[in-house]
């Protein structure tokens, strides 16, 4: 047993958050509209309030999926809080009506509409479009007039413009990517330096401010990586078809500049740590971990905290700060929970320095004192401190009950799809 473990850089796990039991939900239907590589049609009715879900996938992924927990925050917003408004150059966009406070969740939802990348890609574009149209009239009337009114030429376009990736393999198998069209998302507009933060934890899309947003601001989510310099995340926003007109992209030359050698800084300084970490903090130097939250929030990269907060609260623990060390912790727990959940892999131990820091394994690892048995004391602590945490072995053995169930599932289903095929194309 050690605590220390799981003092390590967030490397969450997406696929255990929730509650597991291992059942296997029954309001799906299907599968239907069966298509070449064993994609069909499966729906769920009572999907998203009633809205309906459908899925375009294999039969095993169907089960996998529909075996997920739902996970739902009682903390959201009230849609009220914000509506939809043109923005100049953008389309329509979220719009903050009253003051949004960091940590507020702004919505939870499932994807109304959720294909294998295969699929997507691979399909014949008139197979495509039928099963496409069909798994759309499956939906509420609400949630078809919401996918329609979406950004793009068509549904394969609205697709391409507003799904977000899902790897739905706990695995993270590539070959289990799917697409996922959240159709109340898709109001959200990218900036490069965002106020609200996206995961999505098994399928389910949850947006969290990162910051205080303002009445009449804008609500942003970034469509990539967003530490980077402007003219590769200008290359990749191509991708989405769009010139982006963020205020980061917007700035003039030399503000462009400082923020370019900002992000440079980051990484070269987030290297030096990592390197220094891996040999016992080696001429690592106390105000490396704060020097690093500054230049994030200088640089406004608000979204992604959670890890610098964890190093800057860890190093100074480390060399007996305290004061520091307490209140880096804090902000690491509150960033650990916008940015990847309440079951943020170093959430516990950070809440533990934050509670008492002279009881925490980094405490002191890097005062120097003469005393040699002390010294040895401290080695071992490093080590027991830098050790891999284990994963929570009850719920990975839930996942796995539920991995099973979702196979067997979905060979049972793979036999219908066969016979369903040998009859005819059901399209
Ligand atoms: C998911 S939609 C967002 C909502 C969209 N504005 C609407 O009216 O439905 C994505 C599209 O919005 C536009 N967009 C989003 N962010 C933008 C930005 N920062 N700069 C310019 N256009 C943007 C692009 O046309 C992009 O393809």
């Amino acid at each position: 047993d050690d605590p220390a473990a799981k003092d390590t850089i967030p490397d969450v796990n997406f696929d255990l958050e929730g509650e597991h039991t291992g059942e296997l939900p029954s309001p799906w239907e299907g599968p239907s509209h069966c298509v070449s590589g064993d994609h069909c049609l499966y729906f769920n009715p009572a999907g998203n309030d009633n809205n309906g879900q459908v899925l375009i996938t294999t039969p095993n992924y169907a089960y996998l999926t529909a075996t997920f927990p739902k996970i739902t925050s009682e903390t959201q917003i009230s849609p009220d809080s914000f509506h939809l408004a043109p923005i100049p150059g953008r389309g329509n966009g979220f719009v903050a009506d009253r003051l949004i406070k960091k940590g507020e969740v702004i919505m939870q939802r499932q994807p109304s509409f959720l294909v294998h990348a295969d699929a997507h890609i691979d399909m014949k574009p008139e197979v495509q479009e039928k099963i496409y149209q069909t798994a759309l009239s499956k939906l509420s009337k609400e949630a078809q007039e919401k996918f329609l009114s979406q950004f793009g030429d068509g549904v394969r376009a609205k697709i391409d413009k507003n799904s977000f990736r899902i790897v739905v393999d706990p695995s993270g198998d590539k070959e289990s990517g799917h697409l996922g069209v959240f159709v109340d998302v898709s109001g959200f507009n990218h900036d490069c330096r965002p106020n609200v933060h996206y995961r999505i934890t098994n399928t389910t899309h949850t947006t969290v401010a990162v910051r205080d947003i303002h009445p009449g601001e804008e609500l942003t989510i970034s469509y990539i990586y967003g530490i980077a310099r402007k003219s590769t995340r200008q290359k990749e926003l191509q991708d989405w078809g769009f010139e982006c007109t963020c205020s980061q992209c917007t700035l003039n030359s030399l503000e462009t500049a400082a923020s370019d050698a900002r992000v440079k800084e980051i990484k070269r300084l987030e290297e030096e740590i990592e390197e220094k970490m891996a040999k016992r903090g080696e001429d690592i130097k106390p105000e490396m971990g704060g020097k690093l939250v500054e230049l994030y929030l200088e640089e406004k990269l608000y979204a992604y905290l959670a890890p610098t907060y964890v190093r800057a609260a860890l190093i100074y623990s480390m060399f007996g700060n305290e004061a520091k060390a307490k209140e880096y912790a804090e902000e690491a727990v509150g960033a650990l929970t916008r940015e990847y959940g309440t079951h943020a892999k170093d959430i516990q131990s950070m809440r533990e320095l934050a509670a008492d820091v002279k009881g925490h394994w980094s405490w002191g690892i890097k005062v120097v004192n003469g005393d040699k048995k002390e010294q040895k004391k401290k080695a071992e602590k490093w080590k027991l401190g830098q050790g891999k945490g284990k994963k929570n072995e009850t719920v990975k053995a839930e996942v796995k009950k539920e991995r099973k169930a979702a196979e067997k599932m979905g060979k049972k289903a793979e036999k219908k799809v066969k016979k369903a095929k040998a009859k005819k194309d059901e399209l």
